[in-house]
């Protein structure tokens, strides 16, 4: 049985933005690992990643924070990461008594410290929830992070560094993403020293060790 024309055109587009994220020195794999190695400075010294996304990519920016709080591939101990969009009672009520536009600016504030990161991802780039996340960290003294489709766009303008990628279809921008946010755990895991690395007691309570 054939694959159909759409299927065929899905791939390809995946396929052309995967190479360009390859070869793009400057918001593609290179900033991505770049993100890894810094997030290996910042987490292990206390510091906090706080992600959020909308739609396909607040499912993207908690497969990220699930990373950090279990593990990637290694064992390793837990790391501080929070994915905001899951706080459900937080996220209901900040956008019934505020607006949907603050559900990410007041966790921002609640939650985010000087030194931490802020991960936004977009398909477009202009939802308004993240360009208020990124206001607020920036009052915040939190640096700020975007992935998101093709630049120029207000998120990665607003942002500290961005991964974006230039392609038209959504899917496409999705599916990249997330190969850039396995890149991003690849490079934290190789940063970490020995000492960092070395499994937390909470391992005790791993199914292996049980
Ligand atoms: O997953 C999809 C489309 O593939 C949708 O759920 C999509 O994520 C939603 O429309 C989002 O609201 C789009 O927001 P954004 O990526 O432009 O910030």
């Amino acid at each position: 049985m054939d694959a159909t024309p759409t299927a065929r055109q899905h791939c390809a587009s995946l396929q052309e933005a995967l190479t360009s994220f390859q070869h793009d020195g400057r918001t593609g794999l290179a900033e991505a690992a770049e993100w890894g190695r810094r997030l290996a400075r910042v987490l292990p010294a206390g510091g906090r990643l706080l992600a959020a996304g909308n739609g396909g990519s607040a499912a993207q920016a908690q497969h990220l924070t699930a990373e950090f709080v279990g593990r990637y591939r290694e064992e390793r101990p837990p790391f501080a990461a929070v994915a905001l969009h899951a706080e459900t009672s937080a996220v209901t009520a900040i956008g019934n008594d505020y607006g949907f536009e603050q559900v990410f600016a007041r966790q921002v504030a609640a939650h985010g410290r000087a030194g931490d990161v802020l991960l936004l991802l977009s398909t477009s780039g202009g939802s308004g929830n993240l360009l208020a996340a990124a206001d607020a960290a920036r009052d915040a003294g939190v640096r700020v992070w975007a992935m998101t489709g093709p630049p120029p766009n207000p998120l990665a303008a607003r942002a500290d560094a961005a991964v974006t990628v230039d392609s038209p279809s959504t899917a496409t921008v999705q599916e990249l993403h997330l190969v850039a946010l396995h890149v991003v755990c690849e490079a934290f895991d190789e940063a970490l020293t020995g000492a960092e690395r070395r499994p937390a007691p909470a391992v005790l309570f791993s199914r292996e060790a049980a």
